[in-house]
């Protein structure tokens, strides 16, 4: 599913525009996209209110109404802010008083099964004005279903704001593509389950969600005439005597994601712990003081940073890989305010939220609203990778393009999973040739991991070596459907629903 901003979404709207495509067929195409998108859940003796604003979100609504009623459904279209206010919402209401059909009154005491919430859509600013937070509460105390068109009214299409009165719907239908409001917080708590519906336009995003499928197409062939060399020597500067088990989970992650070899270079106290739970690693006595010489020659990638307390020697060993011609990634220790020379290989860069307020001097609170394009804004200023983790993870690309991870749930909020994840990261930058598919299947198998952990154990229960018996189920079932010609396995999200 592709993400539009609201700028973007107007751009593609003025650009069908010079190709004949009006907004009139636009919203045509809205309505009986919707249409289309909401009667599989509906039964005929529902009854249905289709609440329209004075906009352009009205406007969709008229016409969903329309279908709706012009299918048999018991749908009401209701304005309770007024008539439509836009050229296109008003002729709209025209055709359909001239299918035969008319408004109905807004009953404040009539029950509907459904509602459909036309009331704003991205031409929302926040704050909800009164009459409208009034109508927005009285849909919160209904029983209906709750059903949003393009977003629930009292969220922003761009940012992550919520009005206090926002709508609490349970299906969002975006139009054209997702809104990056439904990827952020709070307002994403709002959106219910959320799938992007057509309107006809082409795509042009250069941001989507990654999805099963994507994960299906891009995984690296591995059968056939291969040995260990073919998947790469890896190199993990990780763990210390005080912090080994870091070390040790991102070790774990990368041999099971499927590396090679693996170097850990490590402290002498922490490589006696790993060496037991990970005894197919190799290790280099950590000496930050030596330079390594010809990494590029003897690694296929380095990870840097789990476990490592930073000081200026890990800074200056980081400034030394940085020159050297092999995909970098960096994490936990590594992760500072610094500028990144202009090198062809990759940096890969894994703040949670509070490593990315240090790296770029945002404060964290303004993070989880705006994260798409904070992150972006930095991947593109610095030439690196972001992945800013958390719930919805963001990768962000230098050249602006992003993806957006919707695997992974609350049983990842416990001290280890970021090493495990960095481990499977070093992997993939080993062992495939596109770098934001490596990257972008790494997320979403770490995800997958943990939303299988909890379709069988409960939520809080996860520790991060449970990886080493995740990670294999999930990769087979990936790699069956992958061989089943893109059959997908149902593991996490598809293309079309994300599902809360
Ligand atoms: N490509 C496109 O742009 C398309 C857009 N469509 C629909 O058009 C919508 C955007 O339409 P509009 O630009 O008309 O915007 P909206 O329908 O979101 O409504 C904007 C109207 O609401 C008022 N308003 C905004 N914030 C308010 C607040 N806090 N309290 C009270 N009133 C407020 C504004 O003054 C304006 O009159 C989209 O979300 C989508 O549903 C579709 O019709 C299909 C094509
Ligand atoms: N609620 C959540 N939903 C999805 N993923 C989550 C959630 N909480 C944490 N995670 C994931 O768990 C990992 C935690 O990483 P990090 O904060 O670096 O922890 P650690 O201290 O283990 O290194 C990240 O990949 C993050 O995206
Ligand atoms: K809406």
């Amino acid at each position: 599913m592709q993400i539009y901003t609201s700028k973007e979404i107007k751009e593609a709207d003025a650009n069908a525009a010079s190709f004949g495509m009006d907004t009139f067929t636009l919203m045509e195409n809205a309505g009986s996209g919707l249409y289309r998108a909401l009667a599989p859940l509906l039964s005929k003796r529902d009854t249905i209110a289709v609440l329209s604003g004075k906009g352009n979100n009205g406007g969709d609504g008229i016409v969903l109404a329309r279908y709706l009623k012009l299918n048999g459904y018991k749908a009401d279209l209701i304005f309770p802010l007024g008539p439509p206010q836009t050229k296109e919402a008003a002729q709209h209401f025209s055709y359909f008083q001239s299918c035969g059909f008319e408004a109905a009154p807004f009953d404040r005491e009539k029950h509907y099964d459904w509602i459909a919430d036309g009331l704003l859509g991205v031409g929302t600013r926040l704050p909800l004005r009164d009459d409208l937070a009034e109508v927005t509460d009285w849909i919160n105390t209904r029983k209906a279903k709750v059903a949003a068109i393009d977003v629930p009214t009292g969220v922003a299409g761009d940012t992550g704001d919520a009005d206090p009165h926002t709508i609490h719907a349970d299906y969002t239908f975006s139009l054209h593509g997702l809104k990056p409001s439904s990827l952020l917080f709070p307002s994403s708590t709002y959106f219910g389950e959320t799938k992007a519906v057509g309107i006809g336009l082409p795509h042009t995003s250069k941001w989507k969600v990654w999805s099963e499928e994507d994960v299906i197409r891009s995984l690296p062939e591995r059968s056939g005439n291969v040995h260990k060399g073919t998947f790469g020597t890896g190199l993990l500067v990780a763990g210390s005597d005080d912090m080994p088990g870091s070390a040790a989970l991102a070790a774990i992650g990368a041999m099971r994601m499927g590396i090679g070899k693996l170097s850990v270079f490590t402290e002498s106290g922490a490589r006696n712990v790993i060496a037991t739970l990970v005894p197919e690693a190799t290790y280099l006595k950590r000496d930050f003081s030596k330079r390594l010489n010809d990494l590029g020659q003897k690694f296929a990638g380095v990870a840097i940073g789990p476990g490592i307390e930073p000081d200026e020697q890990l800074e200056s060993f980081i400034h030394g890989v940085l020159k050297e011609p092999l995909p970098v990634v960096l994490d936990a220790g590594a992760l500072h305010k610094r500028a990144y020379p202009k090198r062809t290989a990759p940096v890969v860069l894994t703040p949670h939220p509070g490593e990315f307020s240090r790296m770029a001097g945002i404060p964290t609170g303004q993070i989880a609203s705006d994260r798409l394009r904070l992150a972006s804004a930095y991947a593109q200023e610095h030439g690196v990778i972001v992945v800013l983790k958390g719930q919805y993870t963001v990768m962000a690309f230098p050249d602006g393009s992003g993806y957006v991870n919707t695997t992974g749930n609350s049983s990842l909020a416990k001290g280890g999973s970021g090493d495990t994840l960095t481990g499977m990261l070093l992997a993939n930058i080993c062992t495939y040739a596109n770098i934001k598919e490596a990257v972008a299947n790494a997320v979403y198998i770490h995800g997958a991991c943990a939303d299988l952990w909890i379709r069988e154990n409960g939520s809080a229960t996860l520790t991060a070596h449970e990886f080493s018996r995740l990670l294999p189920k999930v990769m087979h079932q990936l790699e069956t459907a992958a061989k089943d010609a893109g059959k997908a396995p149902g593991l996490g999200n598809g293309d079309r629903f994300i599902k809360r």
